[in-house]
């Protein structure tokens, strides 16, 4: 399987901040969930692949092809949402039409004119008069409109009800269908990662902590809550970070598998995300 997206050490420096060597792949057909808390550097690590933040170091490989610098505000293959809209606020409709099929070679504005009704965008309303959703909901349409192959997504769906989120998200499932289309995608509502991303990559601080296939690390990691005394008896391999609360510990667990099979009575809980977000940030290592 090809890697649409490839990050090699790539290295941003700010005054304050550092983006860490970031590596990851994203395979073709696939959909990948960015995530990681409030300043972890995943819109840096976006705006990097754009080139619209100046890498510090490190290389990029799009379609298999080291980025070219200064060559890809426009690429046609590559499709931009950011949580904010940058579009004109005196537009309406109609003028986002005229201007994004003159940007793009491959514009359908049929599939654009499909779109803005699906999502009940008022055509005679400008920019300025639409909600924060709505806003969301017409990048979306320009981002799917122009057929892009690869969708970079800053929280699409922030600001979303959850009936246009689910819409939205089988439409990013329907998006990679062809399996040569892939989407990354940062967000903070974890559950719409779990439902659609194939991968997850978690940043925290600058730095990427893991990148997985989603499955496996939610059905091979495990929260084992214990009491003190048998705490002090684990096996350090098997744990990834631990807390202790006022009367016992819990305990990230790697592989719930093969703990099970070394501790047949332990009661070991499924995990969320955002269960293993917050033991990676809040908890300690072994
Ligand atoms: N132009 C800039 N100059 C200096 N520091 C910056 C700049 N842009 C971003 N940063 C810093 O980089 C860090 C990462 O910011 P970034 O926006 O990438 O985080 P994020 O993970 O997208 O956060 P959020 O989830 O809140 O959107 C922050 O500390 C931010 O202040």
């Amino acid at each position: 399987m090809e890697n649409i997206l490839e990050l090699r050490n790539v290295t941003k420096e700010y005054k304050n901040f550092t983006l860490d060597h970031v590596s990851f792949a994203l395979p073709q057909g696939m959909i990948m969930g960015f995530v990681g808390e409030n300043g972890a550097g995943k819109t840096t690590t976006i705006k990097t692949i754009l080139d619209v933040v100046k890498k510090t170091s490190g290389e990029i490989y799009l379609f298999g092809q080291p980025i070219e610098q200064d060559s890809l505000q426009m690429h046609e293959d590559i499709a931009v949402v950011y949580d904010d809209c940058s579009i004109s606020s005196f537009f309406k409709i109609k003028d986002v039409e005229r201007m994004f099929k003159s940007f793009y070679k491959n514009w359908d504005t049929a599939k654009f004119n499909t779109l803005t009704e699906r999502f009940e965008l008022p055509g005679d309303k400008k920019i300025s008069a639409f909600s924060r959703g709505m806003k969301m909901k017409l990048q979306l349409a320009i981002a799917l409109a122009h057929n892009p192959k690869l969708l970079l997504l800053d929280e699409p769906t922030s600001g979303l009800d959850p009936i246009i989120r689910d819409e939205v998200l089988d439409m990013f499932l329907e998006f990679i269908q062809d399996e040569t289309h892939s989407i990354l995608f940062s967000s903070h509502i974890t559950s719409d990662i779990e439902k659609i991303a194939d991968y997850v990559t978690f940043i925290h601080k600058g730095k990427i902590i893991f990148c997985e296939n989603k499955d496996d690390l939610l059905s091979h990691t495990g929260l084992l809550k214990i009491k003190p005394a048998v705490f002090e008896q684990l096996d350090h391999d098997s744990c990834i970070r631990y807390r202790k609360t006022l009367d016992h510990y819990e305990v990230l667990i790697k592989d719930r598998y093969a703990f099970q099979k070394k501790m047949p009575d332990a009661v070991i809980d499924r995990v969320t995300l955002d269960d293993i977000m917050l033991m990676y940030v809040k908890g300690e290592t072994l």
